[in-house]
């Protein structure tokens, strides 16, 4: 059975379902991303405004009661303030990481076979299931800086597989890189995230590889974004051009709040 945890339903808040705001464009509109069957990758140097970009879609994940989070925090503090809302927490240890994908690769092969046996390609609101929110801060120390090199090559394996066949199976995945380099981010994974946000990164080779390659010389290159235009990026949705957009900020105060007020909200899950 497709079945959500504690065969509950949810009675406010917001859903996955509903697009995630995200900040407002240089235009004036709002940036609202549907991040259901989709996956984002955000990258940029350090201090540029990544977190504020992870803190609003980890927000909304949590005032969804039909979101269950999975937090994967390398420096343990960024998203640390979430934590208490986490169905799955996991510090600076490789190992524990490792085990956490491999968990959430079973449930979405789980899921796929029961989707098989329905008759279903995807999953849907309608459903009694929740969306697994994978939220990945900082991706280079499980890839590149923690473990040997087997673990590393493990993690970004199952990384890859789930960003691959993880969206129609209700598992969104959420990763954020101060290191937009090659090695980090290849070709194969990057291409596999339908929305890519280029924050402020120091070469236009950086910036090209977070967004795609040639978009710097097309004029779309987070490298042009000043230091001091912290929150500043530029968003890339599958299929279209790179748009510049300024984070909406939420401080800590901000979060204390949203962490209270969606605490509040999941305990009133009532039994279907
Ligand atoms: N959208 C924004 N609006 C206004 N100020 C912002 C915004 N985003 C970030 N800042 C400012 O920039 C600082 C650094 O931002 P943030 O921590 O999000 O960067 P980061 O890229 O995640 O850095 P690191 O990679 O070191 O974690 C914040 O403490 C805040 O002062």
């Amino acid at each position: 059975m497709l079945t959500r945890k504690n065969e509950t339903i949810p009675v406010a808040g917001l859903s996955i379902y509903e697009p995630v705001h995200l900040g407002i464009y240089e235009d004036g509109f709002g940036v609202d991303i549907e991040l259901i069957y989709r996956n984002i990758l955000l990258a940029g140097e350090p201090g540029s405004g990544k977190s504020g970009g992870l803190n609003n879609i980890v927000a909304h994940g949590a005032l969804c009661p039909d979101v269950s989070l999975w937090l994967l925090d390398g420096k343990q503090v960024e998203l640390g303030l979430w934590r208490d809302l986490a169905d799955v927490f996991i510090g600076p240890d490789i190992d524990g990481a490792l085990l956490a994908l491999e968990r959430l690769q079973a449930e979405m092969n789980r899921r796929y076979a029961e989707l098989d046996r329905v008759r279903r390609r995807k999953i849907a609101q309608s459903d009694p299931i929740d969306v697994i929110m994978v939220v990945i801060d900082e991706l280079a120390l499980f890839s590149a800086t923690m473990g040997t090199r087997d673990q590393q090559d493990q993690f970004v394996r199952l990384l890859r597989d789930l960003v691959a066949r993880g969206r129609a199976a209700g598992v969104i995945v959420v990763a954020a890189t101060q290191r937009p380099s090659a090695d980090i981010i290849p070709t194969s994974l990057r291409d596999l995230f339908g929305y890519r946000l280029a924050y402020r990164c120091t070469t236009d080779s950086s910036s090209d590889i977070i967004l795609g390659r040639g978009w710097a010389a097309q004029g779309y290159d987070a490298s042009k974004i000043a230091p001091e235009e912290r929150g500043v990026g530029l968003l890339l949705a599958e299929g279209g051009f790179p748009r510049r957009m300024k984070t909406a900020y939420l401080t800590d105060a901000h979060i204390y709040s949203l962490v209270d007020y969606a605490r509040q909200l999941r305990t009133k899950k009532t039994v279907a």
